[in-house]
């Protein structure tokens, strides 16, 4: 009877946790001022472990991705930080449908797209487009820059008919900060930033919705992280387009988010507005990982604690049971051990009328400021720019700063814009 009774609480308790979470996700939702454009949840990504040469026996899973759930909103951005290895880039492949999910669900505007096939894929991939990580060996070196921007309209023909493909694609060019007339060089003739642009204007050729960009700057040179960083900044306001962005990166990810997830071996264990991430951190592993943002004014350093994490990230094919940060914790108690905590506002906030009030998986959440307030720290100013100015990523000036934050273009260039807040930071 009273395990009857606990029983029940439990699941009231578990039913309010989630219909919190769903309002909170829909209030993040009306924070970007739109209904979500994508919804996912549960999302599950198992690569099976087999054994054995000629009869191949499944011996376990890497549970790449287990359970991630999130709404972006049209015109949003939605960052995604956490070590290497936390299933950010399968999230990423799965969203684009590079990858079938295990489980879960992938809405847009409001129809799963794992149950799609066929025309009704097609159509709805055509919508949610990739920009990949590496600019040097995503684009097909043995392709002209006209023909990979217009690859796309070789599965999409109804985009653009046959004879208007080389001016959309010269439009493309132009929309991206290249010049037009670059249409038929190759790959090898462009620098790291300007091969970038090609992949995003490859990214834009079918008019998508949402763009999942994996890591669209780790692979460039600072000075130019920025530009493009600002570049696709300028995008979303042009086209409305709704972001899902991956990075190391936690000052680029500020500067560009909305909203700002933070996943650990497969799961998100915080998500919310970039102030509420930033500034009122309630996850230790966030903590942890704003703390290890370099502050480079001296003045601005008492701000900052540095939290040191111990031990290795767990494999994800055997993670720890309760809470999988729990082995790397300072707080964890038998409870973390034995019980998984649910995403969602933790008990302490619900009430609160705080920025700590989002949702955070942990049994002891609890605000940490970490990271110097923004504003305190002085921009990095830097002044390359490019020959002719329509995005050439030159190299920094000499005696330039580009140690740690990303510089902004030069004023007048293409993407004008503040630069990402100062203090850059790889979490992994
Ligand atoms: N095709 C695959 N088969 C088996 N395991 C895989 C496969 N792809 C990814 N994994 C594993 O899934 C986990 C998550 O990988 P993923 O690349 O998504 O992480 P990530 O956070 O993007 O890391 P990084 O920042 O280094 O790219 C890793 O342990 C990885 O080894």
């Amino acid at each position: 009877m009273h395990a009857d009774h606990s029983g029940r609480r439990v699941a009231r308790q578990e039913g309010e946790v989630a219909r919190n979470l769903l309002a909170k996700s829909r209030q993040q939702s009306a924070y970007a001022g739109r209904e979500p454009i994508l919804e996912v949840r549960d999302l599950v990504k198992h690569y099976p472990l087999t054994q054995g040469i000629v009869i191949k026996k499944q011996v376990g899973a890497v549970k790449a991705v287990d359970g991630v759930s999130f709404d972006l909103g049209a015109g949003e951005t939605l960052g995604v930080v956490g070590e290497s290895g936390c299933g950010k880039s399968t999230v990423a492949r799965l969203l684009v449908h590079l990858e079938q999910p295990t489980a879960g669900s992938i809405r847009y505007k409001g129809e799963d797209v794992t149950k799609l096939s066929g025309r009704a894929l097609k159509a709805v991939r055509r919508n949610i487009q990739m920009v990949f990580q590496d600019p040097y060996t995503s684009l097909n070196p043995r392709m002209t820059v006209g023909d990979i921007i217009g690859e796309p309209y070789e599965i999409h023909p109804e985009v653009a008919p046959k004879g208007d493909r080389r001016r959309k694609v010269q439009d493309l060019l132009d929309v991206v900060g290249l010049n037009p007339e670059y249409i038929n060089r190759y790959p090898h003739q462009f620098s790291g930033g300007q091969r970038q642009r090609i992949g995003i204007a490859r990214g834009l050729a079918l008019n998508p919705e949402i763009i999942v960009a994996d890591e669209p700057v780790s692979a460039l040179d600072v000075s130019v992280q920025a530009q493009v960083v600002n570049l696709l900044d300028r995008l979303q306001a042009e086209f409305n387009l709704s972001y899902v962005f991956i990075a190391h990166d936690l000052s680029i990810v500020r500067h560009i988010s909305d909203r700002v997830g933070v996943m650990y071996l497969g799961r998100f264990i915080e998500i919310g507005t970039d102030a509420e991430i930033y500034d009122h951190p309630t996850h230790p592993y966030t903590q942890a990982l704003l703390s290890a943002v370099p502050v480079p004014d001296p003045a601005a350093r008492e701000y900052r604690e540095r939290i040191i994490l111990h031990g290795d990230v767990p494999s994800p094919a055997n993670p720890p049971s309760g809470c999988r940060f729990r082995t790397r914790c300072w707080k964890a108690q038998e409870r973390c051990e034995l019980e998984v905590p649910l995403l969602a506002v933790p008990a302490a906030f619900r009430d609160a009328d705080s920025p700590a009030r989002h949702d955070s998986a942990c049994h002891f959440a609890e605000e940490k400021r970490v990271v110097p307030p923004e504003g305190t720290l002085e921009p990095v100013q830097e002044t390359a720019r490019g020959d002719d100015g329509r995005g050439q990523d030159a190299p920094a000036a000499p005696g330039a700063p580009v140690s740690g934050a990303p510089a902004p273009e030069a004023p007048g260039g293409p993407e004008d814009g503040p630069p990402p807040a100062s203090g850059s930071s790889r979490v992994s």
